[in-house]
C-alpha cells in the first residue's frame, strides 16, 4: 500500500491543455466521454512518449485530434499540477495558449467544441481548478498551481503563483 511518502514520490502523469483564444471569444470542447466527461475544457490529453518529442508536440496533436485544427502560435504559459484522492499519482499539465490557427473547427468522438465570449466562459461546467487559473490566462500571465482534490473532485486546498518564467522540465520535455 502506497505511504504519503512514497504516494509523493510517485511520477507525475504528464498531460497538456491547449486552449485557443481568437477576436476575444475561447474554444472549448465539451468532452465527450472518459475523464472530465461532461465538463467543458480546452483541448489535450496524455503525452505520448513514444510520439511526441516535447510537451509542444503533443499539445499540437492533441488539438488536431479533438477538434481538426493545427495552432500556429502556440506557447506554453501554465504548469498545473493535480492531485486526486483516488490517484496515486499526481498529473502535471501544461497548459497553452493559441491565437492563430489553420483549419476548421469539427467534433470528434472526444470532444464537442464551441466558441465563449472570454468573460462568458461556463465556468459552472469546468473543472472547479479553472476559475482560479483562467483570470491570469486570459490576462497573458504564466502561472505555476497545485490543486489538491477529494475523492468528489472538490478542491481541498490549492496554491497559485503568477511567475515570470515557468520551471523547466528537467528532461527537456
Ligand atoms: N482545465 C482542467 N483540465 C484538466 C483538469 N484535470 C485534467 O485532467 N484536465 C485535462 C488535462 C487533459 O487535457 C485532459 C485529460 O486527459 P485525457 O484523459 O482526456 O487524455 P487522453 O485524451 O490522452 O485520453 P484517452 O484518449 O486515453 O481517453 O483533461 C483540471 O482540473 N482542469
Amino acid at each position: 500500500m502506497a505511504t504519503d511518502a512514497t504516494a509523493a514520490l510517485a511520477a507525475p502523469k504528464l498531460t497538456t491543455l491547449l486552449v485557443v483564444v481568437s477576436d476575444g471569444n475561447v474554444l472549448l470542447g465539451e468532452k465527450k466521454r472518459g475523464f472530465g466527461a461532461g465538463l467543458w475544457n480546452g483541448f489535450g490529453g496524455k503525452v505520448d512518449l513514444g510520439i511526441d518529442a516535447s510537451v509542444e508536440h503533443a499539445a499540437l496533436r492533441e488539438l488536431r485530434e479533438e477538434c481538426g485544427i493545427d495552432a500556429l502560435d502556440a506557447t506554453r504559459r501554465g504548469v498545473l499540477t493535480f492531485h486526486y484522492a483516488d490517484a496515486p499519482n499526481p498529473m502535471e499539465t501544461h497548459v497553452f495558449h493559441a491565437s492563430a490557427f489553420e483549419g476548421t473547427v469539427a467534433e470528434s468522438d472526444e470532444m464537442r467544441p464551441a466558441w465563449f465570449p472570454e468573460d462568458a466562459i461556463p465556468l459552472e461546467k469546468m473543472w472547479p481548478d479553472d476559475e482560479h487559473w483562467y483570470p491570469a490566462f486570459l490576462r497573458g500571465e504564466k502561472f505555476v498551481g497545485t490543486f489538491w482534490f477529494d475523492r468528489e473532485k472538490k478542491i481541498t486546498r490549492h496554491e497559485l503563483e503568477v511567475v515570470e518564467t515557468l520551471p523547466a522540465r528537467a528532461d527537456g520535455l
